[in-house]
This record gives structure tokens, sequence and C-alpha cells, in this order.
């Protein structure tokens, strides 16, 4: 007998989800799987709930919202046994897309039941883990004004994406070390990825593996509004990488600094995160997640 839990948080995407524990049963049979379903009814719910499952010795865990609650779930399964199945019902849904996971709710399922797993690398970032991305400097506020939007679509994210770049002048100093090299520089973005794929079909990182044990960074520079606008345009094709101040690189880990502040404005997996540290160190755990896919 296989225990499975859902855990699902009940505002993800437009809040409006169809997962109860009569389609579930239709799927799952009772002389096979004990199913229990899990609602989140507050902001990181999911944590405790994910936690809870831990306890209660859940065979499989399933988190069904977006990249934020796959975050809560995952981070409480990282170096355990018990496999990550996800539900993508979020709004972006980045780290499911990367991992071809259907976003058809049946067929999501169908893919929970058969059970075929691996191994996926990990992010963490301080005592913080991330599977998709993380990030400083545009990004970090881009997520900051469109949680401020209380709106989950994609026009709150050009809306957010437009307020940011007004605010996008005020750049902070870091020293950036990673590959033996450290730099000093005012970047516009530093970005952190595990997964290829940010959501909507986007990605900074295409060239990101969830199973090479490696990071890839990408390093906008200080540069002008109209170059800005010249990067969103061209990664909707994948090729802002050819513009001059974008660099790629890989890693396993990578050490950020503020020489004059003590807090770090981050997002994490499309959550927006103050660090209260001086620096920040961020590494890869390598196929420390079980996964469904
Ligand atoms: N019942 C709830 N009430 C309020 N917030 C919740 C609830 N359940 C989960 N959350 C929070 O919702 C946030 C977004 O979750 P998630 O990323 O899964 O969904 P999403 O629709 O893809 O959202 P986003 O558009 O932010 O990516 C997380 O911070 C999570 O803690």
């Amino acid at each position: 007998m296989k225990h499975i839990h859902f855990i699902v948080n009940t505002i993800a995407g437009k809040g409006n989800n169809n997962i109860d524990i009569a389609l579930l049963e239709s799927f799952f049979n009772k002389d096979e799987f004990t199913l229990t379903l899990k609602p989140t009814s507050y902001k990181k719910h999911a944590i405790k709930l994910a936690q809870e499952s831990v306890l209660e010795q859940a065979d499989i865990v399933v988190a069904c919202g977006g990249d934020g609650t796959i975050n809560e779930v995952a981070s409480c399964l990282v170096n355990t046994s018990i496999p990550l199945g996800i539900i993508p019902i979020g709004s972006g849904n980045g780290l499911a897309s990367n991992l071809n996971i259907p976003k058809n709710i049946n067929r999501a399922l169908q893919l929970i039941k058969a059970q075929e797993t691996k191994r996926i690398d990990v992010g963490q970032l301080n005592k913080h883990y991330f599977f998709s991305n993380t990030g400083i400097g545009f990004d970090a506020q881009v997520i900051k004004n469109y949680e401020a939007s209380n709106e989950r679509t994609i026009g709150s994210y050009i809306k957010a994406t437009i307020k940011s770049l007004k605010k996008s002048k005020k750049l902070v100093q870091v020293e950036t070390t990673f590959n033996g090299k450290t730099i000093v520089h005012k970047p516009f973005l530093i970005f952190i990825s595990n997964s290829n794929e940010l959501g909507y079909h986007l990605s900074l990182t295409p060239k990101a593996s969830l199973q090479d044990g490696k990071l890839d960074i990408l390093i906008v520079k200080k540069i002008s509004l109209l170059k800005i606008i010249l990067f969103m345009f061209l990664m909707l094709f994948k090729r802002h990488n050819i513009l001059k101040g974008v660099d790629c690189y890989q890693t396993k880990n990578i050490t950020i600094t503020q020489k004059n502040k003590r807090l770090f404005q981050i997002q994490l997996d499309g959550e927006f995160l103050l660090i209260k540290k001086p620096s920040i160190d961020i590494n890869i755990l390598e196929k420390a997640l079980t996964v469904i896919a």
C-alpha cells in the first residue's frame, strides 16, 4: 500500500483548480493507494504540511501549485528518499515545464500513478533551497513588485517589469566570486539557475540542466534602458546572450558579498526574500531530490 499526500495551494494560478478527493480517488485504486489531501490555508502553510507528511511517512508527496509551492514542499524532501510529485496549477510552472510534466491535471495524475522517478540537482542559497532559480538585482525587483500587485497573471508580471525598469538606475555594488575569479561590479542582474525555464516558456539560461551538477549564471552589467528593452526582446528568442555586457557562465558555487550593506533583496523560485547577511553563498547539491517525471 502506498501513501500519497497531495498538498494543494488553494490560491495558485487563478485559484480555481478542481483537485478534490473524488477526482483523486477516480485515478488511484483503493487497494494499492491511500490518499491524503492537504489544502493550504495561508502563505508558507505548505512547508508545515510537507514536514508533517515526512513525519507521517508518506511514500510520495505531491505539490499542487506553482514554483513557490514546489519550493516549499520540495525543500522538506531534499536528501530524503521520498519522491516529489508535481501537479502544475501555478501561473508560471517553470520547473514542471523543464521536467515535461503536463499542465493537464489528469495527465499529470497519470504520471504520478506511473511512479517513474529521476534524481535532480538542488540549488542552495545560505540555508534556503531552490529548484528553479534565484537572482539579485532586476529580477528580485520584478518579483517584489509582482507580489505587491496581488494579481497573478502574465499581465501583472509585465506591469511589475515596467515598474522595476523605472527604478533600475539604483544599482548596488557587489563582489562576486566564482570559478576562482572575483569581480567587483554594479550588476543590473545576477541570475543563477538550476532549470532551463522561467515559466511561460521563457528562459534566461536555455543551456541549464537539472542533472548536470552545475549552476548556470547570467550576469548583466549596468546597461541603458534601450538595451534592457532589446535584452527582453532577444530573450523571447533565447538570443539575449549575443548582447555585449551579457555574460553566461557555469559553476558549482558562487559567493556574492555587499561591501556596505547587510541586506540582500533576492528572488528565490519566484518568491521575494530578504537575506539579512552581508554575503550569500550559492551551491549546487548534486542529485539531492527525487522527482516523479
Ligand atoms: N491559502 C493561501 N493563502 C495565501 N497564500 C498562499 C496560500 N497557499 C499558498 N500560498 C502562497 O502562494 C504563493 C504562490 O504560490 P505558487 O508559486 O505555488 O503559485 P503561483 O500561482 O504560481 O504563484 P506565482 O504567480 O506567485 O508564481 C506562495 O508564497 C505560497 O506560500
